[in-house]
C-alpha cells in the first residue's frame, strides 16, 4: 500500500474514533433551547391578538402560546365573597413560582400541564392542559415582563402599547361578552385596581422590552419586523421545524468536507464539478425517499419471505434551465429512463416582465415532480417554476424540489405560497446579498458547473 493511502486511511480510522468517542460522551443529547418570546402590555392591548398574528406567520408550527392568565391563584370562598376587593393586576395574583416551574420544564424537553383558568369563577377548574415542549414558546401576559426571574428566561423582550382609553373601551366589550361581568363591576375594578397597577407595574416594566408595538394588532409593519427577526434568530434548521415539508440531508463530515470544497473560490472546475456532483446524487437519492411507495412482499433465493416496497415509477425530472441541468444525470443514475423536462425564466430588467420557455412531458399531471435546481435564493425562479407546474395540473403535493444550497429567503417564499412542496437541500445557507447572491454560497454554480466562468 502506498503511503498516501496510508496516512489516509489512518485518518480516516481516527475520524472514526473521535467521531464515535464523540458520540458516547454527547448521548443522550440535552434538549434543545427553545425560542422565548415575552409579550406584556396594559389590558386589552391587543397581546393574544399580536401573537396570533406571529404564530400565524410563523405557520404555528413549533410555535407554542403560554397565557399569564393561566397562573392566576384560584380564589379562596372568603376571597370570592369578597370578589371586588380583590386586585387581579398585582403581581401577586399570579402563582408565578408554578410559572417558573413549568418554563424550566419545558427548556429541559419535559411537557407540562397548563391550569385551565375560568374568568367567571375565578377558579382553576378540571384538569390542566397537558403541553409539549416546542422550539418557539411565546409567554404572554399584563405582567411578564415584571419579574426579573421571568424576564431572563426570554430571548426576546415585546410590550404592546395601545392608547388607554381603547384599551378600556374593548375591555368592557370583551369583560361583558366574554367573562360574565357588568359594566359598572368593569369601570369600578378599572378604576380602583386596573389603571394602578398599571401605572406601577406593568408600564415601568416597558423599559426592559426589545420592541415596543405602538397599536398592537394594526401595526402590521412591527408585526413583519418581528416574524423576520425571529426566523433570522431561529436559523436553518428551525426552518425545517416551521416548515414541515423543508429536509436538509443529515450533515456528516463528509458533506461538510464536499461543501467546503464546492464553496471554496480556489476550487478548480474539475473538483467542483466532481464534488457538486456527488452532492446532487445525495440529494436525489434523498428527494427520492419522499416519493410514496406500495408494499410487495417477495421471496428471496433462500425460500423467504421479504417484506419489501416498491418504487413509485410516474415520476419526472424538471430542470429550471441551466443550472439545474446539471442535475439531470444523477436524476437519470438513479431513476432509469426517466423523463426530463426543462423550463427556462429570465427575468428582463426590473419591469417583471420574463421569458418562460417550457418542454414538459405531455402527461406531466400524473407523475410526480422532481424539479431541479441547484440554488434556490430569493426565490423567484422557483416560484416562477412551480406556478408553471400547478398551470398543467401537477399538483402542489406531487412536487419536490431538490436543491444543494438554499437562503432562507428562497424557502419563506415557496413554501408560504406552496405550503405543500416539499424542498429538499443540503445546507441553508444565512442569507442573501443585495444582489440576491447567497451568502456564504458559492458563486454563480452554471459558470463554475460548465466551465463558462472568466477564470
Ligand atoms: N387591532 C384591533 N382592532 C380591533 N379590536 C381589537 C384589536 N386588537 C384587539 N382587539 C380586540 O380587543 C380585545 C382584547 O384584545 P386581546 O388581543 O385579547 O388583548 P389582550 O390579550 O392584550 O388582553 C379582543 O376582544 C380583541 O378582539
Ligand atoms: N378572575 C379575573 C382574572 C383577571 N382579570 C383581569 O384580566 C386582566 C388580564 O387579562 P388580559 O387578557 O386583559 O391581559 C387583568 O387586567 C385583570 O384585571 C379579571 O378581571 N378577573
Amino acid at each position: 500500500m502506498e503511503a498516501e493511502t496510508l496516512a489516509t486511511l489512518a485518518n480516516a480510522i481516527k475520524d472514526h474514533l473521535s467521531l464515535q468517542s464523540n458520540a458516547s460522551i454527547t448521548s443522550p443529547r440535552p434538549p434543545k433551547q427553545p425560542f422565548i418570546i415575552g409579550v406584556a402590555g396594559g389590558t386589552a392591548s391587543g397581546k393574544t391578538t399580536v401573537c396570533n398574528m406571529i404564530i400565524s406567520q410563523l405557520h404555528d408550527q413549533g410555535v407554542l402560546l403560554i397565557n399569564q392568565d393561566s397562573f392566576y391563584h384560584s380564589l379562596s370562598h372568603q376571597q370570592l365573597e369578597k370578589v371586588h376587593e380583590y386586585n387581579f393586576d398585582h403581581p401577586d395574583a399570579f402563582d408565578t413560582e408554578l410559572l417558573l416551574a413549568c418554563m424550566e420544564n419545558l427548556k429541559n424537553g419535559q411537557p407540562i400541564s397548563v391550569p385551565n383558568y375560568d374568568f367567571k369563577s375565578h377558579k382553576s377548574t378540571g384538569p390542566g392542559q397537558k403541553v409539549n415542549p416546542s422550539d418557539v414558546i411565546i409567554l404572554e401576559g399584563i405582567l411578564v415582563l415584571h419579574d426579573h426571574r421571568v424576564r431572563d428566561l426570554m430571548n426576546m423582550k415585546i410590550f404592546v402599547d395601545t392608547d388607554s382609553d381603547l384599551r378600556l373601551a374593548r375591555r368592557i366589550q370583551r369583560d361583558t361578552v366574554e367573562r360574565g361581568r357588568n359594566i359598572q363591576n368593569v369601570l369600578d375594578q378599572y378604576a380602583r385596581f386596573v389603571k394602578p397597577s398599571f401605572e406601577e407595574f406593568i408600564l415601568p416594566a416597558k423599559k426592559h422590552a426589545d420592541i415596543i408595538i405602538p397599536r398592537g394588532g394594526d401595526n402590521d409593519v412591527a408585526i413583519d419586523l418581528i416574524v423576520q427577526h425571529i426566523q433570522t434568530k431561529l436559523g436553518q434548521h428551525d426552518l425545517c421545524k416551521i416548515y414541515p415539508n423543508v429536509f436538509v440531508i443529515f450533515s456528516t463530515f463528509q458533506i461538510r468536507g464536499m461543501h467546503t470544497l464546492i464553496r471554496d473560490v480556489k476550487t478548480t472546475k474539475h473538483d467542483f464539478v466532481f464534488y457538486a456532483d456527488r452532492l446532487i446524487r445525495m440529494v436525489v437519492e434523498h428527494g427520492l425517499g419522499h416519493l410514496p411507495f406500495t408494499e410487495r412482499q417477495i421471496k428471496t433465493p433462500t425460500g423467504s419471505i421479504y417484506p419489501g416496497v416498491d418504487f413509485c415509477k410516474r415520476l419526472c425530472g424538471v430542470s429550471v434551465i441551466r443550472s439545474g441541468e446539471s442535475m439531470e444525470n444523477a436524476l437519470r443514475a438513479c431513476c432509469k429512463g426517466i423523463k426530463i423536462g426543462k423550463i427556462l425564466i429570465h427575468r428582463e430588467g426590473n419591469d417583471g416582465k420574463q421569458l418562460i420557455y417550457e418542454k414538459l412531458p405531455a402527461d406531466i399531471s400524473s407523475r410526480h415532480v422532481l424539479l431541479l435546481d441547484p440554488v434556490l435564493a430569493s426565490g423567484y425562479c422557483a416560484v416562477k417554476s412551480i406556478s408553471l407546474l400547478l398551470s398543467k395540473g401537477v399538483p402542489e403535493s406531487s412536487i419536490i424540489f431538490l436543491n444543494l444550497i438554499a437562503a432562507p429567503q428562497g424557502i419563506h417564499a415557496v413554501c408560504k405560497k406552496f405550503p405543500k412542496v416539499k424542498i429538499v437541500t443540503s445546507e441553508i445557507d444565512v442569507t442573501l446579498d443585495n444582489d440576491l447572491r447567497v451568502i456564504p454560497g458559492m458563486g454563480e454554480f452554471g459558470d463554475r458547473y460548465f466551465g463558462t466562468d472568466e477564470d
